[in-house]
This record gives C-alpha cells, sequence and structure tokens, in this order.
C-alpha cells in the first residue's frame, strides 16, 4: 500500500461502529479459518475503539468455513449439510473470537430477517444489543443459518450488517473484505482497475460490481454495494476496505485503506427509508390532488377518490392515480378512517370523524413520489 493509495486524516469521531468481517477476512487461501487472521482483526478492533472511544459491534461471517473444515465436508454441500456446517463452526468461531478479545467479554447475536421485520423481536434484538454495548461486552453477530431459509433470510452478512448498523445507530458500517475498497472492474479479473476513493452515490456505480464473491465467501461487490446502498440511506456512511486487522489500525489513525460511501442528507435519507416501507394499503388520488403532490404539497382528503387495504395510523400506504403507483408515505389516518373523510374538504373532518389530528392525509415530509 504506497502513499498516494491512502486518505489520511485525523481519529474520526464515532460513537457505534458496525464492522462486518467476510469469510475472505477470516481465512487462508483453502477456505480454512486462520486464527492469526482473527486475532490481528481483535486487536485493529480494540486499537480502534481505543482511538475513537465508541463502541464497536462486530457482524462476522465464517462459521460455515469453520464448520466444514472440523466436519471435513468437501463442497459442494447439501442445504442441510450447510447448516451443520454453520452450526458447529458458529461456536469455534465465537470460541476464538472469545479468546480473542478476553478480557472483554463478548455477546453471540443469532439474528435472521424475520427478527427485523416483526415488531416485538426487533425491539428485542435491540435492547439486547444496546444492553451489551453498555455492559462493556463487544457483539458478535452472525445471520442464524440453521433456522433462516429462504424468504427468511438475509441470505448474506452484508445485508445483515446494514441492518445491525440501522439497530444501533451506527455512525459508521466498515465492511473489512480482501480487497481494498470498490474498483471500476473486478480487480481479480481485470489487474488494471482503478480503485473509486468516494462515492456520492451509491446506485450510480452499482453496475461495477462483478456478479462472483470468491470461493469462499457469498455474494461478492454486489451484497457489499446493496448494504452500502441501505445505510448510506439511513444516514451511516459506509467504508469498504481491505487488508486485515492492520486495515482497522490505520483507520484508528484516519487512513482509509478502502472507499468512502458517503451518507445521504437527512431529508434523502429519510425520503430512501420512505420508498423500502412495506405498503399496507392504496390510496388512489385524483389529477389536481398529484399535480399538488409533484408541486411539493401534502396529500388532503379532497383529492382521495378511493381507499384499499387495512391499514392503521402511521402505516405505509402507496398513492395511485388511474390505478398506477405514484408514490407512497406515512397515512395519518386509518383506512376506515379515510373511507369516511375521502373526497372531503379538511374543515369537514370533525364533524364527520368527530375529530380532526390532521389536515393533511400524507404530510409531504412523509411522502415519497415514484421518479
Ligand atoms: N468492482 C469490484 N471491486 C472490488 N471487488 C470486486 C468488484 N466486483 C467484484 N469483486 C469481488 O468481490 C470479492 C469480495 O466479495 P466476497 O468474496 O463475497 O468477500 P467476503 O467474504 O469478504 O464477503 C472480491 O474478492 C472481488 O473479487
Ligand atoms: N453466515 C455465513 C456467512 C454468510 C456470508 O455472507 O459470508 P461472507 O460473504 O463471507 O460475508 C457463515 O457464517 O458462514
Amino acid at each position: 500500500m504506497t502513499s498516494a493509495e491512502r486518505a489520511g486524516g485525523a481519529t474520526p469521531a464515532w460513537r457505534r461502529i458496525v464492522i462486518k468481517v467476510g469469510t475472505s477476512s477470516l481465512t487462508d487461501e483453502r477456505g480454512r479459518i486462520y486464527p492469526p487472521l482473527l486475532w490481528a482483526l481483535a486487536r485493529g478492533v480494540e486499537r480502534l475503539q481505543r482511538a475513537t472511544r465508541g463502541k464497536v459491534v462486530l457482524v462476522s461471517s465464517g462459521a460455515g468455513a469453520a464448520g466444514r473444515e472440523q466436519l471435513r465436508l468437501s463442497l459442494p454441500l447439501t442445504v442441510p449439510d450447510k447448516q451443520a456446517a454453520a452450526a458447529v463452526g458458529q461456536t469455534l468461531l465465537m470460541l476464538e473470537w472469545a479468546r480473542a478479545f478476553a478480557p472483554q467479554p463478548v455477546a453471540q447475536l443469532l439474528l435472521t430477517a424475520a427478527d427485523i421485520q416483526d415488531r416485538e423481536r426487533y425491539v428485542n434484538a435491540k435492547n439486547t444489543l444496546l444492553a451489551s454495548l453498555k455492559l462493556g461486552a463487544l457483539p458478535v453477530i452472525n445471520e442464524n443459518d440453521s433456522v433462516a431459509t429462504s424468504e427468511l433470510r438475509f441470505g448474506d452478512n452484508d445485508t445483515l450488517s446494514a441492518w445491525v448498523a440501522h439497530l444501533v445507530g451506527a455512525d459508521v458500517l466498515v465492511i473489512l473484505t480482501d480487497v481494498p475498497g470498490l474498483y471500476d472492474a473486478d480487480p481479480r479479473t481485470h489487474p488494471d482497475a482503478k480503485r473509486l476513493d468516494t462515492v456520492e452515490d451509491v446506485g450510480a456505480v452499482m453496475h461495477l460490481a462483478g456478479s462472483e464473491g470468491t470461493k469462499r465467501g457469498t455474494g461478492g461487490m454486489v451484497t457489499k454495494l446493496r448494504a452500502a446502498a441501505l445505510a448510506t440511506g439511513a444516514g451511516t456512511e459506509t467504508l469498504i476496505i481491505g487488508g486485515g486487522g492492520a486495515a482497522l489500525e490505520a483507520l484508528a489513525e484516519g487512513e482509509l485503506w478502502g472507499t468512502r460511501l458517503l451518507a445521504q442528507a437527512p431529508i434523502a435519507a429519510r425520503k430512501s427509508w420512505l420508498a423500502r416501507q412495506p405498503t399496507r394499503g392504496a390510496l388512489e388520488i385524483d389529477a389536481g390532488a398529484l399535480a399538488a403532490l409533484r408541486a411539493g404539497r401534502s396529500l388532503l382528503p379532497r383529492g382521495v377518490t378511493a381507499v384499499a387495504g387495512d391499514f392503521a395510523f402511521g402505516d405505509a400506504v402507496a398513492v395511485t392515480h388511474g390505478g398506477v403507483r405514484v408514490g407512497q408515505g406515512l397515512c395519518n389516518y386509518s383506512s376506515h378512517a379515510l373511507a369516511a373523510i375521502r373526497g372531503r374538504h379538511t374543515r369537514e373532518i370533525v364533524g364527520v370523524l368527530g375529530y380532526k389530528d390532521y389536515d393533511e392525509v400524507i404530510h409531504r415530509d412523509n411522502l415519497v413520489l415514484t421518479p
């Protein structure tokens, strides 16, 4: 690494740091867990914690690789074999992390996408994480591979790490892999590829990711960029770096061995979050209302011509015109209340419902229009 490849600076002021470590950063070329790599990472994490006085949450892959090694399994594996390998490997992995971080305690959390989708489990996961950090433990998170199949899966730990960053309100998401950043083509197959130092809009670089990862990893650069889109869209800066523990030590000194993907501004971040919320119903609006929304105004009951679905106050709903989706937003009235006030003037709301919490059905700050 030459000095020209490094972007130097002061120690960053991060309070919460999520670091995702891929299988490729923990294993040797034969795909076996290589403890010196893991121990060097632990030293890097400690250095980063000391320098920033921030708290680190680790998302660690490697259970599958560790389990395959102990069970002497060779590829390709059936899904149950993969799950058994992850179940065996997870204990080995955690044992090694616990040794490497001692005396700091480590807290194991195994999550699936279902834990994020279900409100109660989401809150429980968040509480466990925040309490572990408060008590001085270092959370080490992996996907719960033994129960997560198809639609319940994150599928890759890059995506999981973006959700963890969201759960803990991280200032930065660090994705550590075996290449020092995002290149304009896969550097494995394009030796002349050039690295991008800073990315302002993840959407604009998504096409640069080759479809394949390493044989050891899952997803390659595509899933890292998707995770970066999620995280930066929610306001969390994302770094894709390579170089193992030494790269974390450099980061503690303000040196970046990779690519910085900038967080979106709060309003843009909110809109991108809004656009990702699952909708529970739809509001059909007339042409006048559509023109008002496009002019940056809020949706009033008068412009709503039909209501579909069963939703509550605060739920996300689609907005349609002529049956075509034109946007979505958070609704200030339940489907039941809206069915009664649609097409009415705002001054009529109290008369119809007996109360009026809002003039707007969807406030413009809670609305995102389809481009
Ligand atoms: N544009 C790109 N820039 C950098 N790496 C890329 C790019 N496109 C594809 N890759 C590949 O992504 C790989 C990293 O992904 P992966 O093997 O899944 O690692 P991990 O185990 O760390 O998640 C790199 O080794 C590289 O070959
Ligand atoms: N949960 C799996 C890791 C899945 C994954 O995303 O792997 P990687 O691309 O190496 O981060 C395991 O522990 O083997």
